[in-house]
């Protein structure tokens, strides 16, 4: 009982009220009622969408995403350029003078390694890996370490295989990536105005295999933003040449480099060799592997002679 009364006294206070803001504010119901004809509504709808549209770009502008070279481009013969200011990382370092990055940028090409030749590096790869691989997503061989990913951790394919690993590698296997690694530096220095006799091969030096299972150990997880010479120091130039097709053998898995304006992304071709200079003004990730697998190789070069290592060979065996 008691609450009845006072939810009609209460009730009768809150008419009380609007009828004293209406004898305020007549125009007020004059307004609502103005809204509700037809142009009205057109005048709130347009307002309710103009306000949607500017908080959507206004929150959506630090991922505005531009691709510089989508999948179905084929940039050939000269690499397509993109300049960016050097980030003063390389201050931190000795500088060698006609290689230290002193113009820096990221380039794309897919006039330096042929459909058959990046078919011809993923059959080794793909062979290699099938010795053993990673129980997560992301599985590496280095052989030039001789690294290769097996279950939660790595082996050493040229001691734990021994003499077989003459059985799946063959000597071709080994000069053709050692003529592509030529071109490739080559051409750094060409892009870069560098004296490519100062450009050395640097570690590591792998082929990756990427495909959506799980992570299941820090290893596995590729898709974190880096700088290349803070992750592995002596990189001054990184190249990845890709060996699978975005949109058909894989989906997810493009190439990001987040600039502070927004997202600007290379997308995986097989024979598509994307290179930068490896500082702070290339920060970049790899999108998740939505569906398929990624194949990839990641060839670094150093200004540091004494980072410099040989090409991967047989005779390591
Ligand atoms: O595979 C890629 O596209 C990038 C790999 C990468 O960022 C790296 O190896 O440092
Ligand atoms: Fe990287």
């Amino acid at each position: 009982m008691a609450q009845m009364r006072m939810r009609n006294a209460k009730g009768g206070n809150s008419s009380e009220i609007e009828k004293k803001i209406k004898r305020k504010c007549p125009e007020t119901e004059l307004h609502l009622a103005w809204l509700q004809t037809a142009p009205g509504l057109l005048l709130v709808t347009l307002l309710a969408c103009g306000t949607s549209l500017w908080l959507y770009l206004s929150t959506a502008d630090a991922d505005i995403t531009e691709t510089l070279v989508g999948r179905g481009e084929l940039v050939s013969p000269q690499p397509r350029v993109f300049a960016v200011p050097c980030s003063e990382d390389y201050d931190q370092h000795k500088r060698f003078p006609g290689c230290t990055p002193q113009k820096c940028g990221r380039a794309v090409t897919d006039g330096l390694v042929s459909r058959e030749e990046a078919q011809a590096l993923r059959r080794l790869a793909e062979r290699g890996l099938a010795l053993a691989g990673s129980e997560g997503g992301a599985s590496i061989l280095d052989l030039h370490s001789g690294a290769l990913s097996m279950g939660k951790q790595f082996v050493n394919i040229y001691r734990y295989f021994g003499d077989q690993i003459g059985e799946v590698f063959t000597q071709e296997d080994f000069r053709l990536y050692r003529d592509v690694r030529r071109r490739i530096q080559d051409t750094i220095a060409q892009t870069f105005g560098l004296d490519v006799s100062l450009l050395f091969l640097t570690k590591p030096t792998f082929f990756s295999r990427i495909n959506s299972t799980e992570a299941k150990t820090q290893h596995d997880e590729y898709w974190h933003p880096h700088i290349d010479k803070v992750t592995y120091g002596s990189f001054d130039y990184t190249s990845l040449l890709y060996l699978t097709d975005y949109g058909t053998d894989f989906t997810g898995g493009r190439f990001i480099f987040m600039d502070k304006d927004g997202n600007r992304t290379v997308e995986p071709r097989a024979g598509r060799l994307s290179f930068f200079s490896s500082g702070s003004e290339n920060l970049h990730r790899v999108e998740r592997v939505a569906w398929g697998t990624r194949f990839a190789i990641t060839v670094s070069f150093t200004c540091d002679p004494a980072h410099a290592i040989a090409d991967p060979s047989l005779a390591a065996v």
